[in-house]
């Protein structure tokens, strides 16, 4: 099933849609606050709980919840600093039998936290910035209801103390910041509640892991997918981009380089000459270059010549330095994937006149201009392709090593090779990419996370 997510104003379109059907307020957050406390019961196991209640409805949830544990025989401490502010957070605290104090020590065991959902909007002070300290700094399981209360739920900004929590429920439905980049490792295992909402138009979703499927029985080499990888002036990066590539289902995997790589397997390859002749071949189904490429003028002919071939393309590293839109005006943006890290995405948007504050805003922009699919790559990977937005479980930290990027290359290029659909092949090459390194963690150089793209393979047939 495909999961939405969604901003805060899309949130309120979908809660005020079902309002509109006939739910009310105060019914979904009993639906909130009741389906949470399932998965709260079930971590808590019996221990204590305590719930930290704010001003607004995510307070409201957090005294649903501990009426819903109460009831179940669970001792519940509720922390309130203030009383709710919303009307059906008045309800729910009026609904709720059990003791509330503005203050007091957490007791270990479990605390909820509802001091604010996705209604933060300004820097979070005292009395509340006090309690998330002392929160940050107890020994208990720790559990978010909808979002971390310091952080944003759009941009995923930090607003005031951010413990790290064990669990959090996300109710409804998923928001950004579940996705990204600074809050998302303080989120620790993530789920999603339903509260019954419904949701239409939705242009951002989370990536589901891919089904890759076996060779057809008449299949050959060539129908396959043949990827013809296009090195330049350093021979290592565009070798492990191929390493990368042989492993992730393409029948065939070329480098048109110059270079002798002794090194290379036997294998691989080499075609050394001219690369227009090279690209000529009709049977090529997709290319990467940038890898290891350089940013000389050598390196924009290079860059040229793939763009005019007017094939399917993955460009990566130094191509994405020298992409300009006279040479994108060459090519079909429809044709081409793009992967650039947070230094070489900051460079296209200025190429291309792109001004946004957020990666993610800067990814989209970017697509929207250019036409380009844009996989803008990091601990919090976004891909815009065509208007949508796709992001991604968290991949393992030990990603962060040289040669990654050129790995991730590889596998993309291989998917584009094999079935020519430039969304489906990024997609698919992050959780690759993700699914490699699991198998090769820890600690792993990009050889040997080149080498796990076999095994990861297995994991989605
Ligand atoms: N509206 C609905 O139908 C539902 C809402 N739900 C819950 O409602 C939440 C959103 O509720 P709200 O819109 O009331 O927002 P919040 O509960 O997130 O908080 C908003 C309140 O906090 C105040 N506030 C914001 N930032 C502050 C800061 N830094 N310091 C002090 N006060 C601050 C606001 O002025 C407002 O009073 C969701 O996250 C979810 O938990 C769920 O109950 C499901 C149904
Ligand atoms: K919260």
């Amino acid at each position: 099933m495909t999961e939405p997510v969604l901003t805060v104003a899309e949130m309120r379109e979908a809660e005020k849609a079902a309002m509109d059907r006939g739910t009310n307020e105060w019914e979904l957050m009993q639906r909130a606050g009741t389906n949470a406390a399932q998965w709260i019961m079930r971590m808590a196991a019996g221990r204590p709980v305590t719930v930290l209640c704010g001003p607004g409805n995510n307070g409201g949830d957090g005294y649903v919840i501990a009426d819903v544990l109460g009831r179940s025989g669970y001792e519940v401490d509720v922390i309130a600093p203030v009383e709710p502010k919303s009307e059906t957070a008045r309800r729910a605290r009026s609904a709720f039998q059990g003791g509330v104090s503005s203050d007091g020590a957490l007791r270990t065991g479990v605390a909820v936290d509802c001091l604010f959902g996705y209604g933060l909007d300004r820097k979070v002070e005292e009395p509340f910035s006090k309690i998330l300290e002392k929160l940050a700094a107890s020994p208990c399981y720790k559990i978010a209801i909808d979002v971390p209360s310091a952080v944003q739920s759009d941009a995923a900004r930090v607003l005031g103390p951010l413990p790290r929590y064990d669990l959090t429920l996300a109710l409804g439905a998923w928001k950004q910041a579940h996705f990204l980049m600074p809050a998302m490792p303080a989120m620790g295992e993530k789920r999603l509640v339903t509260i019954g909402l419904e949701f239409e138009d939705v242009s951002s979703t989370v990536s589901a892991a891919p089904k890759i499927t076996s060779p057809k029985p008449d299949a050959h080499k060539y129908n396959r997918g043949l990827l013809a990888i296009v090195a330049g002036a350093m021979p290592g990066a565009p070798l492990l981009a191929a390493e990368a590539a042989m492993r992730a289902g393409a029948g065939y995997v070329k480098l048109f380089s110059d270079h002798s790589h002794p090194d290379a397997p036997a294998e691989l390859v080499i075609e050394q000459g001219s690369l227009a002749d090279a690209l000529s071949d009709g049977r090529i189904s997709a290319l990467l270059i940038g890898p290891g490429l350089g940013r000389d003028d050598a390196a924009r002919e290079r860059l040229a010549k793939v763009l005019e071939s007017g094939k399917p393309a993955v460009l990566d590293a130094d191509a994405l330095h020298l992409l300009d839109p006279e040479l994108l005006a060459m090519a079909d943006a429809k044709t081409l994937c793009v992967t650039p890290h947070e230094g070489e995405l900051a460079k296209l948007c200025e190429t291309f006149g792109v001004t946004a504050e957020s990666k993610l805003d800067r990814a989209r922009a970017l697509a929207d201009v250019t036409g380009l699919t844009v996989l803008a790559k990091g601990p919090d990977t976004i891909l815009v392709h065509d208007g949508m937005t796709s992001f991604f479980p968290r991949g393992s930290s030990w990603l962060s090593v040289a040669g990654s990027g050129d790995v991730l290359a590889g596998i993309l290029g291989s998917r584009l090779a094999t079935h020519g659909d430039p969304r489906r092949a990024a997609e698919e090459s992050v959780w690759l990419h993700h699914e490699a390194a699991r198998l090769a963690s820890p600690a792993f150089s990009a050889g040997e996370l080149a080498h796990a793209v076999k095994p990861a393979m297995a994991s989605f047939l």
